[in-house]
């Protein structure tokens, strides 16, 4: 490889006059664009009996979409500061062409590409062309630019056997762009995407796409690359149909969003998991239950406790649950069991918060068939009677009042209602789900734990599901729920009721739907969590990204039933990468024992590099440990030179966070200083970490060893272990490793 200072400067200077090209027609592109627009708009606003005039501004819109385009999606690349141009490819095939590939597609004036947008066919080789199968590509060029100067590049040559005197230059893009240091962002890697990867982000949009892997293998980053391509490659569908992009954690989704808009897309929805349901639920959360009610929680077993818990009535017995009323001085009454058969009557067919109408019109037609014969009045007579008793309205209110989700999952705080609507639940399990809404009882106040947790969130859903919306006051339920068939005199003409009954429609859903639903961290999606998302995209075509060695959900064959009804019959593809390309060999050698002991199927990726430093693995005392724990944050942070991060089990987060942040040299550190349970590390990337007692991360996490190894395969250069134990008490953990 020729590295002389010389040939990369005149390279250099050559591709940089390429690129001032590209901005030039670029400039040149945006300014018309503004100006079209600008005139359109001055068409549009004029004289509105001039048509001719306004075709004109049509046509022009339309000849000019392709600088609109483009001018949209620099804006959001300006905002990034990203190099436009990446790579060029020399071909063989057609003859001596040249290619530049780029963020977005770029023509000069004669509309000949100056650069070829990286999705489109003509960029697959520089992605997929090997030296085995060069696709027609002689050289391929990867450029290194600051906002729009070259300031490097590397080479690799492609057809060896190719007569040719293009000088190949530099080191190899790959590496270089792994050991940089990382920031508090995730970066796009569409310099340097592999051919496996390149495959799963090109694979078609119908049906599902599974992206597996082991950790470090570009999962996360593969995927949104590959929502980027289907934004190219289906753009009208997927402009109007929404792309959801669902994450484990805020901290996560923080650490992914930059990624599309580097890639200029900003029409994605990104929400974590705990916040998907916020568009009906008006509220969104973060908080993870203990282990063993998480894992309930998530359970298709919830469902028989929610349906059950709505049909089961807010008042009981013989004494409270019965309705009486008069009728021309004769007593009519209906006992429980005959109001139960009723209400699970209309619950058979029914949603509660719009079955109201129809379990008083039961009601009603069963007291009026209670009444002796001898009295003389028409059937109407008799129920409109009935129906004006006061006593009738008040039992309504208290037997089949408008509910809120909230309101019915907080019966579960109450023993005695969780035994009657949890039959099939262990004892245990049914105290478990008790005491996870203790927090209801205490107004919040002396209790760390308040508020729904992310579990809840798919319960308040499917309660929503269940239960259908309630109306928007509650304090108008005498009222019909709906504009139903009550308000139809009224309403003039039929079109009228068409019209009224669609912006009431009871029977829309009420969620937003997507046509395309990315998952990620998919392995630890409850079955619970995956009905909610379906409910979110019934129509959508899904990429589906995980690993289940990193599992907190220990169910792993109810996950994966959940999972088959999501694809149905449609097409599912899967697509396993191999290389791990964040952790240095050393350190997920050590991750790796971990996992084949209790995961013995667990994808194991090769490790692309290696730093010839073994991770540490250290051990101190209780008394000891805060001493101990900044003296080693401290080594690390002097060993690299971006993000350190330090993973602790739950119970110690708010005092570890509290021991770093009183530590002033760790203090100055800042925002390259993380500290995070290892539930909330999943996907995220430190180049040091320190994983604190791997022990209690076991012991406390839901998934166990498997979100240990998820704590141990976090670091891109150096890892050291911290044991938390009694002199001479050697760490169980330890034991793994042998
Ligand atoms: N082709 C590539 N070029 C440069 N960097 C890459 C490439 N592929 C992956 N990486 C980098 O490797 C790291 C790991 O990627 P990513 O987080 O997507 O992996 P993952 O498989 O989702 O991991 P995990 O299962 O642990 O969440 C990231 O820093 C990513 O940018």
């Amino acid at each position: 490889m020729t590295t002389s200072r010389h040939d990369l400067d005149r390279e250099i200077a050559l591709e940089q006059a390429h690129v001032d090209k590209v901005y030039a027609n670029l400039a040149n592109a945006t300014a018309s664009a503004k100006q079209v627009a600008r005139q359109g708009r001055e068409i549009f606003l004029s004289d509105r009996t001039n048509w001719m005039r306004e075709e004109d501004g049509t046509a022009l819109f339309e000849r000019d979409a392709f600088a609109y385009q483009a001018a949209r999606r620099l804006a959001v690349l300006d905002a990034e500061h990203e190099g436009l141009v990446f790579g060029r490819l020399d071909m063989s095939e057609p003859a001596d062409e040249v290619r530049h590939i780029g963020r977005l597609g770029v023509r000069d004036q004669e509309y000949e590409p100056l650069v070829i947008d990286w999705r489109a066919p003509a960029a697959e080789p520089f992605y997929r062309a090997t030296q085995t199968d060069p696709m027609g590509v002689v050289r391929r060029r990867v450029l290194r630019c600051r906002d729009d100067k070259v300031v490097g590049l590397e080479d690799d040559l492609l057809d060896t056997d190719a007569e040719t005197d293009l000088p190949i230059l530099g080191e190899g893009a790959l590496m270089a762009s792994l050991t940089r240091a990382r920031g508090r962002t995730m970066k796009d890697i569409v310099a340097t995407i592999q051919a496996e990867q390149d495959e799963a982000i090109r694979a078609p949009y119908q049906g599902v796409t599974v992206i597996a892997g082991g950790p470090g293998t570009g999962k996360t980053v593969v995927a949104l690359h590959r929502a980027a391509y289907l934004l190219y490659s289906n753009r009208a569908r997927l402009e109007k149909g929404g792309v959801l992009v669902v994450g484990p954690s805020n901290v996560f989704m923080n650490y992914i969003e930059r990624v599309l808009p580097s890639l200029g897309e900003d029409s994605v929805t990104l929400k974590a998991i705990g916040s998907v349901a916020s568009d009906v639920l008006g509220m969104a959360s973060e908080r993870v239950d203990r282990a063993s009610a998480a894992t309930l929680k998530g359970s298709l077993r919830m469902l028989d406790v929610l349906r059950r818990l709505v049909r089961l009535p807010l008042i009981s017995g013989p004494e409270t649950l019965r309705v009486r009323v008069t009728v021309k001085g004769e007593v009519l009454m209906l006992h429980e069991d005959e109001l139960n058969r009723i209400r699970d009557n209309v619950l058979s067919h029914t949603k509660l918060n719009r079955g109201r109408g129809q379990a008083l019109d039961q009601v009603v037609a069963a007291l009026a068939r209670k009444l002796s014969d001898d009295v003389e009045l028409g059937d109407d007579e008799v129920e409109s009677l009935i129906r004006e008793q006061a006593s009738l309205q008040m039992f309504m209110n208290a037997w089949w009042p408008a509910l809120s989700t909230p309101q019915v999952l907080a019966r579960l705080a109450d023993p005695r209602i969780v035994e009657q609507v949890a039959p099939r639940l262990t004892p245990e399990e049914r105290a478990d789900l008790v005491e996870s809404y203790t927090w209801l009882q205490h107004d919040g106040e002396d209790s760390e734990i308040t508020g729904w947790s992310v579990a809840d969130m798919a319960l308040l859903d499917e309660l929503l599901d269940i239960l259908g919306p309630a109306p928007v006051d509650p304090d108008d339920s005498d009222e019909p729920l709906f504009v139903g068939l009550d308000a139809v005199n009224e309403l003039v003409t039929t079109a009228d009721v068409l019209r009224s009954e669609r912006v009431e429609d009871p029977d829309a859903d009420p969620q937003r739907t997507f046509a395309h639903i990315l998952v990620d961290e998919g392995q630890d999606i409850t079955p619970m969590q995956w009905r909610l998302l379906r409910r979110r995209g019934p129509q959508s075509s899904w990429t589906i990204v995980g690993d289940p060695a990193q599992s907190s959900y220990p169910h792993q064959d109810e996950t994966a039933r959940s999972l088959d009804e999501i694809v149905g019959r449609g097409p599912r593809r899967t697509f396993t990468l191999s290389t791990n390309y964040r952790s240095p060999q050393e350190v997920f050698d050590l991750a790796a024992k971990v996992i084949v002991k209790v995961f013995p199927e667990a994808d194991l990726p090769r490790a692309v590099r290696s730093t010839g430093v073994e991770p540490k693995l250290a051990t101190t005392t209780p008394a000891d440990l805060d001493a101990d724990l900044l003296r080693h944050v401290r080594e690390l942070a002097g060993q690299v030179s971006g993000t350190v991060g330090v993973v602790v089990p739950a119970s110690r987060l708010t005092a570890v966070t509290k021991l770093t942040m009183s530590d002033p040299k760790l203090a100055a550190l800042e925002a390259r200083l993380v500290v995070v349970t290892a539930l909330q590390a999943k996907g995220l990337e430190y180049d040091g970490v320190l994983v604190l007692s791997p022990d209690e991360i076991v012991a406390q996490a839901p998934g166990a060893e498997r979100v240990l190894y998820v704590a141990l395969t976090r670091a891109t250069q150096r890892m050291t272990t911290l044991d938390v134990t009694e002199p001479g008490t050697p760490a169980a953990w330890r034991s793994l490793l042998s």
